[in-house]
This record gives C-alpha cells, structure tokens and sequence, in this order.
C-alpha cells in the first residue's frame, strides 16, 4: 500500500473538518476526490501533506509516517496546488534548480526529465522567463512541470485543470495517465467530472467532511442504487441524500 489513511480527524483549531475518513491507494491508482466546495478535500489533501496536523488517527507513505521522518515522507510527495505558489525573484529554470535540491536529484537530470515537458507545454524558450510575465495557465504549467520531474511516488493534485487550455489538458491526462502506468498513486480533486470519469480507477465521494460513498463507477451504482449513471448523476444523487441511496 503506498499511501494509507486511517481514522483521520482533522481541520483546523476548534473545528474538525474531517470525520474518520479511512482509505489506502496501491502504486499506479488514479484516485478522484469529488465533493461540493467545502465538503473538506483541500482540507483532506493538506493533512495528507503534511501542512495540516491530524487531530486523530494516521497517515502513512510506504509504511511510514511524517512523524518517523519527516523530510523522506515530504520527498515521497509532490503537489500540485489549487492555486499556482511561485516565487516572483526566481526565473522558471531556478524553480526546476529550487525542485532538484528539494528532491535531491541532480540538476542535470531534473533538466532531461523537465525538457520533454516543456516542449510540450510551450515553455522550453521560457526558461529565463519570471513569473510575473507568465499567464495564469502558464504558471499552473510551471507547477506540473516541477511536480513530474520529481520521482515522488505519491502526487497530489488539487483542482488541476482550471486555467489550462484544452491542448494543455490534453498532455496533462495523458501525463497523469503515464505516470501511473509507471507505478505512482496520483490522488486529484476536480469539479470537472467528465475528466475525472475517464481517468479515475475509483472515486472518494467527500460530503460534510465525510467519505459517504468510495469505489469505482461500477460499484457507485450499486451503492446508489444508480445502475447506468455516470458520475455527474451519482454526484447530483449525493448531495440530495448526503449518502447512499437507501434500499
Ligand atoms: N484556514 C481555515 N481555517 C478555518 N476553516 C477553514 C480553513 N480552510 C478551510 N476551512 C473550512 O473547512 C471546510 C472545508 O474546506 P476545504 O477548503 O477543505 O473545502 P473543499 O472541498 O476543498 O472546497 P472547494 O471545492 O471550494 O475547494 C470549509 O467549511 C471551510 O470553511
């Protein structure tokens, strides 16, 4: 099991967000977590990061916990934000320089890694360039870019696909899709359902904070009752019941 929750609680202060929520992910699953804005999923994605203590229970990585060892945990993941953080005073080539010392891989073989990417997205004459002078896609880009050169085997990425125009889109499944195939658990969260139906293995349904429905399509319609539908129906079903269907 690469990544492995159990029993969480969390949130922030007085408030617990996140209600016993238990799941794992094997190497090379592709997992959506879908819910409402609110439901908890940059809350859920944050605690597993480390940005977010646990009120309770554990969150390991290839067996291990953030408290075992906290900078092997962080290199085991990589994240893609919401929101692009880019620093201004550093140049697209010193974010990818900034990405190998965090990772600890050698700067010339981040730069293999990253060229294909950048041809792809558009950014190979770039590299001098400072994010001030970069589109808001571009930016977000920039965050892909840094997060595939990487050889974390968990990446996490929160609401990818706004901002990204429909050929970037295009590369970015196509990238999620291969590095899975090479053995990482990418976990994502989107409003985009169409996107994440035809690239999920299986989906974490998040509602108030709780995980009131997990599986893949097949087993979503069992458990609402739902056969046939797509995701975007058992997602409308959701929120009306805040659950299962019930029999
Ligand atoms: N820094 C914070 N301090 C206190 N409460 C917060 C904080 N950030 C988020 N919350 C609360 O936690 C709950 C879950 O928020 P979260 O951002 O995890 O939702 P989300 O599912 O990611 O929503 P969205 O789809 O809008 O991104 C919300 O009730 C929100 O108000």
């Amino acid at each position: 099991m690469v990544l492995s929750v159990q029993a969480l609680d969390s949130g922030y202060r007085q408030t617990t967000v996140l209600k016993d929520i238990n799941f794992e992910m094997k190497a090379g699953e592709i997992v959506g977590l879908i819910g409402l804005n609110g439901a908890g999923k940059s809350t859920l994605l944050k605690t597993i990061l480390g940005l977010i203590t646990p009120q309770k229970g554990q969150i390991t990585i290839d067996g291990k916990s953030i408290l075992d060892d906290h900078s092997q945990y962080a290199k085991h993941l990589a994240y893609i934000p919401e929101t692009p953080v880019l620093y201004d005073e550093l140049t697209l080539k010193d974010h990818l320089e900034m990405t190998a010392l965090g990772y600890d891989i050698p700067m010339d073989e981040v730069m293999r890694r990253a060229e294909p990417l950048l041809k792809q997205f558009r950014l190979d004459k770039h590299l001098n360039w400072f994010p001030a002078y970069f589109s808001k896609g571009m930016k977000q880009k920039v965050m892909i870019i840094c997060a595939f050169v990487t050889d974390a085997d968990v990446l996490i990425i929160d609401e990818p696909f706004l901002g990204l125009d429909p050929l970037a889109m295009r590369h970015f499944t196509d990238l999620i899709r291969e590095r899975a195939a090479a053995g990482s658990a990418i976990l994502f969260t989107t409003h985009v359902l169409t996107i994440a139906e035809s690239l999920c293995d299986y989906y974490l349904m998040l509602q108030a904070g709780e995980l009131v429905a997990t599986g893949d399509l097949e087993s979503l319609q069992t458990q609402f009752n739902l056969p046939q539908a797509d995701l975007e129906t058992i997602y409308f079903a959701m929120t009306q019941t805040g659950g299962v269907a019930s029999e």
